[in-house]
């Protein structure tokens, strides 16, 4: 099957347009996307699960439970890692035909010192696991009851997805649509994680691929990568368990997008490597040549709370 764009649909176009969607099309990632069957929305799918596969299956271990996906929209990485999590589109379709319908109902923000006027977005997208634990054991009881072939989700433990932009559903997937840099959001991301199959509230991971619109300022730019990673790094000492939370060699882990400058290595320095046992730079095959980011790998969150 090829991909090209057809003449026609490139006529009219601008010279650099016309060359941005040759070069679009010829990327093999997006050749890749296209034709998968997990029909993954975005080529960034490709770097999560090159990062996982190369670098020790972190994201892949039974023991994750709890994910945090900051900057998600419009969602591959979300999908790839509730796939991980035993996440179908079966588990959605038994939900929409369990007596109860569909749980699209937006959550109020009850519980997070929110006011009414503020404009934050909490949807439970994720079927069976917007109850949590317990209550979704019995709402699976519950179905199975009255339809033996429902044998309830396959999914397990909490995915929770934030992006400043609407997404479109995954199953597993509990979406924030709300700008993760607000006062407000890491109390509500905090109420989240809070669930009854998760009621210690920490998390195993938390993946951020933030990456604000460039303003053209060089110094501007970088200054608001940095401060987008400390606010991740600030979150992530919160929120990641340690070993001995969780009883394993190593603690959470950090993945956290960056652009390149300087000061970032002085961050890394002086926040990530205390406090992971292992970070790591890497520049997925998957991440376009011509562009400045890279990603810390940060494996084994020792607990030390000195964001
Ligand atoms: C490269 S995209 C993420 C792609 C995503 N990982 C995927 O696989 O589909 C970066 C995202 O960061 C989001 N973003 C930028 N600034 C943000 C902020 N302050 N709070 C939340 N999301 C933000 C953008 O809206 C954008 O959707």
């Amino acid at each position: 099957m090829s991909f090209r764009p057809s003449a026609t649909r490139l006529k009219g176009l601008a010279p650099s347009s016309q060359a941005w969607l040759s070069r679009h099309y010829r990327d093999p990632y997006v050749k890749q996307r296209l034709s998968h069957p997990d029909n993954y929305r975005s080529r960034s799918a490709f770097k999560l699960l090159e990062l996982d596969d190369r670098w020790g299956r972190w994201l892949t271990k039974r023991d994750v439970n709890a994910v945090v996906d900051l900057g998600a929209a419009p969602g591959g990485w979300s999908q790839v890692v509730a796939g991980k999590m035993g996440w179908t589109e079966r588990d959605v379709i038994q939900r929409s035909a369990s007596p109860n319908g569909p749980p699209t109902a937006k959550r109020k923000s009850a519980g997070t010192g929110l006011g009414p006027k503020e404009s934050v977005k909490m949807e439970q997208s994720g079927s069976w696991s917007s109850f949590g634990g317990e209550q979704a054991d019995s709402a699976s009881a519950e179905a199975a009851a009255d339809d033996p072939a429902a044998a309830g989700p396959k999914g397990r433990g909490t995915v929770i997805a934030v992006d400043i932009l609407p997404m479109r559903r995954i199953p597993g997937v509990q979406t924030l649509q709300t700008d993760f840099l607000s006062p407000k959001a890491a109390t509500l991301i905090a109420a989240m994680l809070a669930t009854p199959s998760n009621p210690d509230g920490k998390a195993d991971i938390v993946l951020s691929d933030i990456a604000e619109n460039f303003s053209g300022n060089g110094i501007r730019d970088s200054a608001s990568s940095l401060e987008v990673c400390s606010a991740v790094f600030q979150f992530a000492a919160r929120h990641l368990r340690t070993a001995q939370d969780i009883g394993r060699p190593r603690g959470g882990v950090l993945l956290l997008k960056h652009f390149m400058h300087p000061l970032l290595q002085q961050f890394r320095k002086e926040k990530l490597e205390p406090n992971f046992k292992d970070v790591k730079f890497i520049k997925p095959d998957a991440s376009r040549a011509g562009s400045s980011e890279g990603y810390w790998l940060c494996q084994g969150w020792k607990g030390i709370h000195d964001p």
